[in-house]
């Protein structure tokens, strides 16, 4: 049993919505995938048609990995606090693509490796370390971490859920994260680190075999502590990894449905599916990493993407671009006519 009380999507709305849809004018059915979430939020919302989706916010999870050091990534570690600036500044890919939508995005200072005393107080607030050990020779959490970050994500969720957020996407800044992603993909699923890593922001095939290396020692050294979330996340994981799996279940207590992003946000959702399996229940998935663990991330959690539009930035970004068409699911069920108005008798 869960610790967490995750209400239950609204199974009678569900068929409502289904019966509705298959009354709307048009041929029973063709407006597949847009139909299926038209359903699915009315689930969510427990009415049909569900309310428009206006206050969507994205939250970035900054932070720093440690196996950096093992030059698994095409940039330098250093971005990750030059990044926070620029989501504070407005201008980063996840700003521009969030205003076309209308969406807010906070950033958080997780676990970036730098004291960023110039940016405001309430981005570092819920820091928990500077960086995370390299997994592959130690531990990226110490004692206790792991659940800190994790209620870090819960309450971060909470402020957004509490100032009347109605979709929560998870974004991700951290260079050298890849790694850790495909790390934690494999731990929890039992998949070797060849099938899982990927070329993250654009690693050559020396670069690829450095991270398949480091994901190997990393999971030999992990043993069998992967099979414990909490343990798996000390082992394997990052501050930023711990913090997004909260969030994901602080979103589903809340009943507030989640859009997952790119390959950090999937790997944390396939740990927090452990923490609490009913959450699974409030997540779709944005869209398509290029990244080879997300596939088998989103495959354990029965979810297929939105979009597929070769995407590998993260942030959010990706999620945040499946809004749209969330929002035209909404509409279809909203307000289209019905077919028994023209049909003939
Ligand atoms: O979201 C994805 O699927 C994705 C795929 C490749 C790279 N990224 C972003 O790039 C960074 C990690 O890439 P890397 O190569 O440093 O491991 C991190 O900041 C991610 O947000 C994100
Ligand atoms: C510039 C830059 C921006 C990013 N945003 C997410 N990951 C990133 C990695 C880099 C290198």
């Amino acid at each position: 049993m869960s610790e967490f009380a995750i209400p239950a999507p609204d199974a009678a709305a569900r068929e409502a919505a289904q019966e509705r849809l298959d009354g709307l004018v048009k041929p029973l059915g063709s407006l597949g995938r847009l139909e299926e979430l038209a359903a699915w939020l009315s689930a969510a919302h427990g009415e049909v048609p569900p309310r428009p989706i206006e206050n969507v916010r994205v939250v970035v999870f900054a932070g720093d990995h440690g196996v950096t050091t093992s030059r698994v990534s095409a940039y330098p570690s250093e971005i990750t606090a030059a990044m926070v600036r620029v989501f504070l500044s407005g201008v980063s890919g996840v700003n521009v693509l969030a205003r076309q939508v209308g969406a807010d995005v906070r950033v958080v200072d997780i676990g970036v490796d730098a004291d960023l005393d110039d940016v405001p107080e309430s981005v570092r607030a819920h820091k928990i370390r500077r960086g995370s050990g390299s997994i592959d020779t130690t531990d990226a959490l110490g004692s206790g971490e792991a659940t800190r970050a994790f209620d870090a994500g819960r309450a971060i969720a909470d402020a957004e859920c509490d100032s009347g957020a109605d979709l929560l996407i998870p974004g991700d800044m951290g260079i050298g994260n890849t790694t850790v992603a495909a790390a934690v993909v494999a731990g929890a699923l039992g998949l070797p680190a060849e099938d899982v890593v990927g070329t993250g922001t654009g690693v050559d095939d020396e670069g690829r075999a450095r991270k398949v290396a480091v994901v190997e020692a990393a999971l030999a050294r992990a043993g069998a502590r992967t099979t414990q979330p909490f343990e798996l996340l000390t082992a394997l994981g990052s501050a930023c990894a711990a913090a997004t799996a909260g969030f994901l279940v602080q979103g589903a207590v809340r009943g507030v449905p989640v859009l997952l992003d790119g390959v950090f946000s999937c790997a944390a959702a396939v740990v927090a599916a452990d923490i609490a399996p009913d959450a699974a229940r409030w997540w779709l998935a944005g869209h398509r990493s290029t990244e080879p663990s997300q596939a088998y991330a989103l495959k354990s959690l029965g979810l297929e993407p939105i979009l597929d539009f070769g995407l590998r930035l993260g942030e959010g970004s990706g999620a945040v671009q499946a809004v749209p068409t969330l929002r035209a699911a909404r509409a279809i069920i909203a307000e289209m006519g019905l077919l028994a108005d023209i049909a003939p008798d």
